[in-house]
């Protein structure tokens, strides 16, 4: 099977992707990017000019009752007067499955999204968590070719959306269609995705696996998703780790060549270092990774002005992509 993808949203977004068997495509960009637009185009919801050919059918051009597309969107759409169990069994039903039959499917699928024992219940008696779940069994149940998911997770609680990670990742690795997962998690992204399409201002800024794209970000965007920071030079994109820089709060004496004052405006935790963002006096925002103890030695609270270097050892360039 295959999944070629041209599209245009007039005024909001120009887009293209190609996709085959099995493969999970993570749909990452800032917000207003036009992620939502993409996958509202593919279920019909949202008018597009051109073509999302499906084994050779043009979805576009096919009425969105009739595009046997499974959708989870955040705002999901369970029928509120229907049962988590009907809920399921509505796409089989549809499809002419003896009742029975339906059912049963449905209930299977609820006990692998663990919320068998709901299955009597309407949307409005299940938690924003269990009501994800029972929206992903629908729409799998449903048996779709192309399975678009719009930031499934969002809203969760941690522990939720790490369960059903693992769940979905799980599952998703069985599914033989095309998934769409948009997502703000680099994590999600990184790991359950096997292509990450990077959107960015309606356009596509990237497209690769995910080891291309974390690798070698094309936009600052996508460099910040993936931990990394990026700078241009020209036609290079220059990207470094900020566990690669080093912060002083007076001018660095040795022989790194890139060297930047700032401030720092932001500290947080991450993992067993504190990572700082750095407003450079006269570049981007920079961020780099430092011990509590060197923190606290050299008070590196927000407001301070440090100086950020790295060597050029620990910086990877690499060709920008064409505009
Ligand atoms: N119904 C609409 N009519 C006109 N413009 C819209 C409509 N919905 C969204 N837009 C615009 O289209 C652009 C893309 O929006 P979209 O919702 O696709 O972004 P997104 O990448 O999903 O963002 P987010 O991460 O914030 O959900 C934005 O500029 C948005 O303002």
């Amino acid at each position: 099977m295959s999944f070629d993808v041209r599209l245009t949203v007039p005024g909001r977004l120009e887009a293209g992707l190609t996709a085959a068997d099995g493969d999970v495509v993570a749909v990452i960009g800032p917000n207003g990017a036009g992620k939502s637009t993409l996958v509202r185009a593919l279920a019909g919801l949202v008018q597009a000019d051109g073509h999302a050919r499906l084994d050779g059918v043009n979805l576009l051009r096919v009425p969105a009752r009739d595009r046997h597309v499974g959708l989870v969107f955040q705002d999901q759409m369970l029928f509120p007067h229907l049962t988590a169990r009907d809920n399921v069994a509505f796409g089989p039903r549809a499809r002419g499955v003896p009742r029975a039959e339906a059912d049963a499917a449905a209930v299977a699928w609820l006990d692998r999204l663990g919320v068998a024992e709901l299955a009597g219940r309407r949307p409005r008696q299940l938690s924003g968590g269990q009501a994800q779940r029972v929206a992903i069994a629908r729409a799998l149940a449903a048996d779709p070719r192309l399975l678009l998911l719009d930031e499934p997770m969002a809203g969760l609680d941690v522990g939720v959306a790490t369960s059903l990670r693992l769940e979905l990742s799980a599952h998703l690795a069985e599914f033989t269609g095309v998934t769409l997962l948009v997502t703000h998690d680099a994590i999600d992204a990184l790991t359950i995705a096997s292509h990450v399409l990077v959107v960015d201002e309606g356009r596509v800024a990237q497209f690769g696996t995910p080891l291309e794209v974390s690798q070698q970000p094309a936009t600052d965007h996508v460099a910040r998703l993936v931990g990394l920071n990026v700078l241009r030079r020209g036609d290079l994109l220059r990207a470094f780790s900020p566990t690669a820089v080093t912060v002083d709060v007076q001018e660095p004496h040795g022989s790194a060549r890139n060297r930047w004052p700032g401030r720092v405006a932001a500290v947080s935790p991450h993992g067993g270092t504190l990572r700082l963002v750095v407003r450079t006096t006269d570049g981007p925002e920079l961020i780099a990774d430092v011990t509590p103890a060197a923190a606290t030695e050299l008070g590196l609270t927000p407001g301070r002005a440090v100086w950020l270097s790295v060597k050029e050892s620990s910086v990877r360039s690499y060709a920008a992509a064409p505009a």
